[in-house]
């Protein structure tokens, strides 16, 4: 049996933690038109006065947060420059808050010493308002409460309410700037009229990176995480190739160097090279695959395990009522209940959507008519990997024996 002994041995690192989401950089570089808009539009801050409501969408991992960091940073610190000014920021998440009652009582516990808090129950929506005011007021100055998320809520009271503080007078001391984040592009349309009209004052779009943006992003952020000259030169390029792909995301390629990274540490590698972007990414997308199954209800998981076993005997890509008979076969072998042909229908595009299939949309013109094929996303191994727990339950078909 080996020692288990804790030992540091070979690092490529000299700052790991720079790769992890919560970390700032210094400068976002691919971001200049974004950052000016966004500077324009907080600029009457720094006079003292209310700036502009202001709207961040665009998709995950295009640098939302991380814009909104640096500028507000970067605010805070300026306006130390001047005695008459007082500016604070508030971030609040929105994921897991979704009522507007949850909301008010997070910015109020936000802004006050734990001992303090109040509970997120037991008044009524206009009592928490009313302790919200009075601790805004109480504050002063200027404050920059930023909803993160906010496409999370499911009532738009508070956005109302936080956007229009001044007009309906409900603040006299403090003035405050409403941001709102979001990743759905259709949240906007969703808001009724007027809450649209005064938080999206100024609505700025942040569009997704291109391969060259992604590349100037992980070189500078490889400069403060690894040591000189331990990666090879192809994998800033291959690790921006691969997040392009992903949409965009600057998050992805930085979550893929930091795997080719820990997997070069692990193997005692001194160097990290294509190789381990590679393999980095299998087990990137192992993992997404495995979690999005683990999410999905039984039913979901009987619908991907009958796409599978289609997959393992070679008839994919298959149509809808093809996958739907597997499927019936698989509940019945069980002996559970199915859901109908059209249940399924509904759900292949949303299982699309998660990255667990693909979708072809094939016209065959007057003849043949529309219609649609499906195929898995990933490797078939990887697939029935993630499905462990319901060959436990649901038994293990034939086709897929030879796999296991
Ligand atoms: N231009 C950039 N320069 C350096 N790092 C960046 C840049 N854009 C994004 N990042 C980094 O990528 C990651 C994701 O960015 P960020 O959290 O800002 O995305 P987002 O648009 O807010 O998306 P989400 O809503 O999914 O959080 C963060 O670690 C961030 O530091």
């Amino acid at each position: 049996m080996g020692s288990f002994d804790f030992v540091r041995e070979y690092s490529p690192y000299t700052n790991r933690e720079a790769l992890l989401d919560d970390y700032t950089p210094d400068t976002l570089v691919g971001r200049d038109d974004e950052l000016e808009e966004y500077h324009g539009a907080l600029q009457p801050a720094i006079y003292g006065e209310q700036p502009d409501n202001i709207f961040l969408y665009g998709k995950a991992g295009v640098g939302k947060t991380a814009a909104t960091r640096f500028l507000l940073n970067k605010l805070v610190d300026n306006a130390e420059e001047y005695e008459d000014l007082d500016v604070r920021t508030e971030i609040i998440n929105c994921d897991g808050l979704n009522s507007s009652y949850r909301v008010a009582s997070n910015l109020v516990n936000t802004m006050r010493p734990p001992s303090n808090h109040i509970s997120e129950t037991g008044y009524s929506r206009s009592q928490v308002y009313d302790i919200m005011w009075e601790e805004l007021d109480n504050a002063g100055g200027i404050i920059l409460i930023v909803l993160d998320e906010i496409d999370h809520l499911k009532d738009d009271s508070i956005l109302y309410q936080l956007s229009r503080a001044r007009e309906n007078e409900n603040l006299t001391e403090a003035r405050i700037g409403l941001i709102g984040i979001s990743n759905d592009l259709t949240f906007r349309d969703s808001l009724s009229p007027k809450v649209r009209s005064s938080l999206c004052e100024r609505a700025i779009s942040f569009s997704t990176y291109d391969a060259n943006e992604l590349r100037a992003v992980l070189e500078q952020r490889k400069n403060v995480a690894f040591k000189d000259d331990v990666l090879t030169d192809d994998v800033v390029p291959l690790c921006a190739a691969f997040g392009a792909q992903e949409s965009g995301d600057a998050r992805k390629a930085l979550d893929l160097l930091l795997k080719a990274g820990d997997l070069a540490r692990e193997q005692n590698d001194e160097e990290v090279t294509e190789q381990h972007v590679r393999r980095g990414r299998q087990l990137l997308e192992r993992e997404q695959v495995a979690r999005g199954i683990a999410d999905l209800n039984d039913h979901e998981r009987l619908v991907v395990y009958a796409l599978a076993t289609l997959e393992a005997e070679d008839d994919t890509p298959a149509r809808s009522r093809e996958i739907y008979t597997r499927y019936k076969s698989l509940a019945d072998a069980a002996g559970k209940d199915s859901l109908t042909a059209r249940w399924l229908r509904e759900h292949l595009d949303d299982l699309a959507m998660l990255g667990i299939l693909n979708v072809t949309e094939i016209n065959e013109g007057s003849a043949g008519g529309k219609y649609r094929e499906y195929d898995l996303q990933q490797d078939l191994a990887v697939v029935l990997d993630a499905l462990e727990e319901t060959f436990e339950s649901m038994g293990v078909h034939a086709s897929v024996k030879g796999y296991l």
